[in-house]
């Protein structure tokens, strides 16, 4: 029997950086029973939870897991995004508040175990005309991130009031109650440093073993030369039998769904849809690796000429998008037909990990590449949840976009052993190459030549010299005799 990966996986939003999500889905498993969550309304902005100390954990390794007190649930932390709009004026001050504290109320806030109390109270909560998300204002007129020190670290949370994209089209409708539907993000603030994926437990991130000496790899899944299609399938065949697996029985994804389901798969079986049963290729990595962008409005699915958008498989793999194909990322899930090729269930087969893996070792190798700054990552437009300061929900604690762009080795603490394929070049390429090597023979055979030609006329030439010299001497004696008699004149 093949465990489940982890918990109940959702797909909410995925990460960039596949193995960070692990770390910290299995760090929500770890969470002891003194685990909690207190949030208070320190300000319409602020609310800080503290987390225990874990110091005496001996390791994040799944099998000594044990969760008895589970941390908020996507549910829990989105209570905090429910409309807020469909309460007008005064009421959505204290609206807010409620929200707040469902969250912390059902994080596991416990009498005694509470973070500080509530200094301030948010003095106005405003909507914003311009943005879909009302703007909750800080009472001092700043927004920021307050920091309390507690075993592993507390959070606080900030608002981030910049305006996001407009995909999510529930947005700004009429509930029943007469209401408007908004999403409050409440973008959270980060963690402690040493939380952000790099302090799995006791030893330092990718370490284990008694003195943390020991290291600990991740497989991935690379993507392989074309006609690898059959040989991929056997291989997947070892993570699970196709289509039945009977014993494996996760349960669903959709929240608190008690329903379990067998993990369905069946690799290149869509008939229906040929493009999808193929797989990526290495020359599709290499493309997508020299796209210069990191995104472009609208910093969607539909973006174009976007290395975010072309690795997550919605472009060709050169980036221009096309609304038919389907590349690198996606068309992986595709592939696996079954489970692992709905959004919404893909990450309980298990092979998920190794998909993300490696779609995180191609990010990470972009970002080795490109050296981008944060400044490449859209302040604002981008989907809910996708703009640079907000938070990669439904994670937690929290972590914003900007805090995962970074190069793992330097700054997450692992690091990739992959050996990227090195680019075929195209037929233009190669006549080009092949004309200017022809151009270059001929130059270098024809200056040879001549330098042999030149050689073998000095030698003819040397060989003549002791005539010459002859010849020269005697016309200057009979000069000076010459100039002689001139000056007798
Ligand atoms: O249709 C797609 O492009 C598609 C399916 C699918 C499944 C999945 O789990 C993903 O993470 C992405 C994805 N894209």
């Amino acid at each position: 029997t093949i465990p489940c990966p982890g918990p109940i996986l959702s797909n909410h939003q995925e990460s960039k950086h596949s193995v960070y999500v692990l770390v910290v889905l299995y760090t929500h498993l770890t969470s002891e029973q003194d685990f909690r969550l207190s949030t208070s309304i320190q300000s319409s902005t602020e609310v800080t939870s503290r987390w225990p100390d874990l110091t005496q954990e001996l390791s994040c390794a799944p099998a000594e897991v044990e969760s008895r007190k589970a941390p908020p649930s996507l549910k829990e932390v989105q209570a905090v995004q429910e409309p807020l709009g469909a309460v007008e004026g005064r009421e959505q001050r204290s609206a807010a508040k409620e929200l707040l504290e469902r969250v912390g109320s059902s994080g596991g806030r416990s009498a005694g175990d509470l973070g500080p109390e509530p200094e301030d109270v948010p003095s106005s909560i405003e909507q914003s005309s311009e943005n879909h998300a009302p703007t909750l204002a800080h009472p001092k007129g700043q927004q920021g991130t307050r920091w309390v020190q507690h075993g592993r670290g507390s959070v606080s949370i900030v608002a981030d009031n910049r305006r996001h994209g407009p995909q999510y089209l529930m947005l700004g409708e009429t509930t029943e109650r007469g209401g408007r539907l908004e999403i409050f993000q409440p973008r959270l603030a980060s963690v402690m440093p040493e939380f952000s994926g790099y302090n799995c437990g006791r030893c330092r991130h990718g370490l284990t073993g008694p003195n943390c000496d020991q290291r600990i790899s991740v497989f991935y899944w690379k993507f392989r030369h074309r006609g690898s299609e059959r040989a991929i399938s056997a291989q997947i065949d070892l993570l699970g039998a196709r289509s039945t697996f009977d014993e494996l029985h996760c349960t669903t994804l959709y929240l608190n769904s008690t329903e379990t389901s067998p993990i369905r798969r069946n690799p290149a079986g869509n008939v229906a849809r040929p493009m999808v049963q193929r797989l990526p290729e290495p020359q599709d990595v290499l493309d997508c690796l020299e796209l210069n962008a990191f995104d472009t409005p609208p910093y969607y699915s539909t973006s174009s000429e976007s290395f975010r958008n072309t690795i997550e498989g919605y472009s060709a793999p050169q980036g221009t998008y096309d609304p038919v194909i389907r590349s690198l990322h996606n068309l992986a899930h595709l592939f696996l037909n079954g489970t692992g090729g709905q959004t919404h269930l893909s990450p309980n087969d298990p092979i998920f990990v190794l998909l993300h893996t490696f779609t995180d070792a191609v990010f990470d190798e972009w970002l080795r590449r490109h050296q981008p700054g944060e400044i490449v990552y859209p302040e604002e437009n981008a989907p809910i949840g996708h703009n640079r300061r907000f938070n990669m929900v439904p994670f937690w604690p929290p972590v914003t976009n900007a805090e995962m762009f970074v190069s793992a080795p330097e700054n997450l603490g692992y690091s990739y052993e992959v050996q990227w394929p090195v680019r075929a070049y195209t037929l233009s390429e190669i006549i080009t190459i092949a004309i200017v090597a022809a151009v270059l023979v001929v130059a270098v055979v024809g200056g040879v030549i001549a330098c042999a030609v030149r050689a073998r006329s000095y030698r003819s030439a040397e060989a003549l010299e002791p005539l010459l010299g002859e010849t020269f001497r005697r016309y200057s004696e009979d000069d000076r005799r010459l100039d002689k008699s001139q000056s007798v004149v």
